[in-house]
């Protein structure tokens, strides 16, 4: 039976998640989609104000928070869906699962993985972040949930760039891509943005497309530039770059991000077994503070490509396309974690290189 994909769409407290579920719900974009709530607290204001579709599709989860106490909710909730769709007492094509402001999307996208019975029924697509432009600068300097929702999504939409300026949007832009220069970034304004931005975005598959903002390095330049005008670019550095970048710790001091991303690139092939274990200790060890990481790898005598990705202990390999006539082999790896130890990881990863 095909897997029902499921979108994760979060936020930080009054972002934007229901006024761009609203907007999607109304929109004739051909998707039926189920969604489920969660509120935190006994009142269901959201419920009042989503619209109701013809068709009962809304399922709300109240008193706790989706990310600890009510997972278990979450599991019967999807469960009860799945059942009543397969029953034809529902049709649908797609769940949103709304979470409350403060939850911690991570719990939630690993429900689709721990739980055999979601996994059986559910892909989960992406986890959707919206981001409100106007004070994500300090919610993320205040709010480490803040961090971890823009750490743990495939995309962050930026939402209320109406009440800022051209340079607030680029500014936090910028901080953004430090923290996850792996999601694509959009803006919604009110909740309009086109429905394949929000769905169908397929962020959790295995495959070969990772996108890595290939600007991220660059622009942590510039942004450095804005920050600190006494410090002299003289040359532009890649992450391999071992400068002591004394002006990095200057920048962080302004928005001391403990989340954060960092990318590995190689041109050399890894041997299988010292990377294997090398990423299982790391993973073992740093798990709990690793959100989410995601490669294309070239391994030692494969003609294929080998995708890996993962969230916080949970990895999973995949064997890709191969590697194309021609094609330049290398392999490209994203982290976006807690306070990971970014240089030791980094030079472990090269030591597992042929
Ligand atoms: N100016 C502006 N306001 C917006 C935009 N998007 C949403 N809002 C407003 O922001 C407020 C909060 O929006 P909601 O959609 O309720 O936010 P939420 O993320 O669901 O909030 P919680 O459920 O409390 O976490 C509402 O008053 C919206 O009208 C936007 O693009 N621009």
């Amino acid at each position: 039976m095909k897997l029902i994909p499921a979108t994760i769409l979060t936020g930080f407290l009054g972002a934007g998640k229901t006024t761009l579920l609203n907007r999607i719900l109304r929109e004739p974009h051909g998707h039926r989609i189920a969604v489920i709530e969660n509120e935190f607290g006994e009142e269901n204001i959201d419920h009042e104000i989503l619209v109701q579709d013809s068709r009962e599709q809304i399922v709300e989860m109240s008193n706790g928070c989706i990310c600890c106490t009510v997972r278990g909710d979450l599991i019967v909730a999807l469960g009860t869906l799945a059942q009543k769709r397969e029953a034809g007492e529902l049709d649908f094509d797609h769940v949103v699962i709304e979470t409350t402001g403060l939850a911690n999307p991570g719990p939630v996208a690993q429900t689709f993985f721990m739980d055999d019975e979601v996994a059986g029924h559910y892909l989960l697509d992406a986890v959707v972040t919206v981001v409100d432009a106007r004070h994500a600068m300090s919610q993320l300097d205040e709010h480490e949930e803040a961090q971890r929702q823009v750490g743990f999504a495939d995309k962050l939409l930026l939402s209320k760039t109406d009440l800022v300026d051209k340079d607030a949007v680029a500014a936090l832009g910028a901080r953004l891509k430090r923290i996850n220069p792996r999601a694509p970034i959009s803006k919604t304004d009110f909740g309009k943005v086109p429905i394949s931005e929000v769905l169908d975005l397929r962020g959790f598959n295995l495959n070969d497309k990772l996108e890595i903002d290939p600007d991220f390095l660059s622009d942590e330049e510039h942004a450095h530039a804005h920050h600190d005008h006494e410090h002299e670019h003289d040359h532009a550095c890649g992450e391999h770059c071992g400068h002591d970048h004394a002006h990095h710790d200057h920048h962080h001091a302004h928005h001391s991000d403990d989340i954060a991303a960092f990318v590995f690139r190689s041109d050399r092939p890894f041997n299988t077994s010292r990377l294997d274990e090398f990423l299982g200790g790391v993973v073992q060890v740093f798990g709990p503070r690793m959100l989410r990481y995601k490669g294309v790898l070239w391994m030692e005598d494969a003609d294929r490509k080998v995708l890996f990705q993962g969230v916080h202990q949970m990895m999973g390999t995949d064997i890709g396309a191969k590697w194309a006539e021609g094609e330049v082999r290398g392999s490209k790896m994203v982290f976006i974690g807690k306070n990971l130890p970014k240089e030791s990881i980094l030079q472990g990863l090269e030591q597992c290189l042929v």
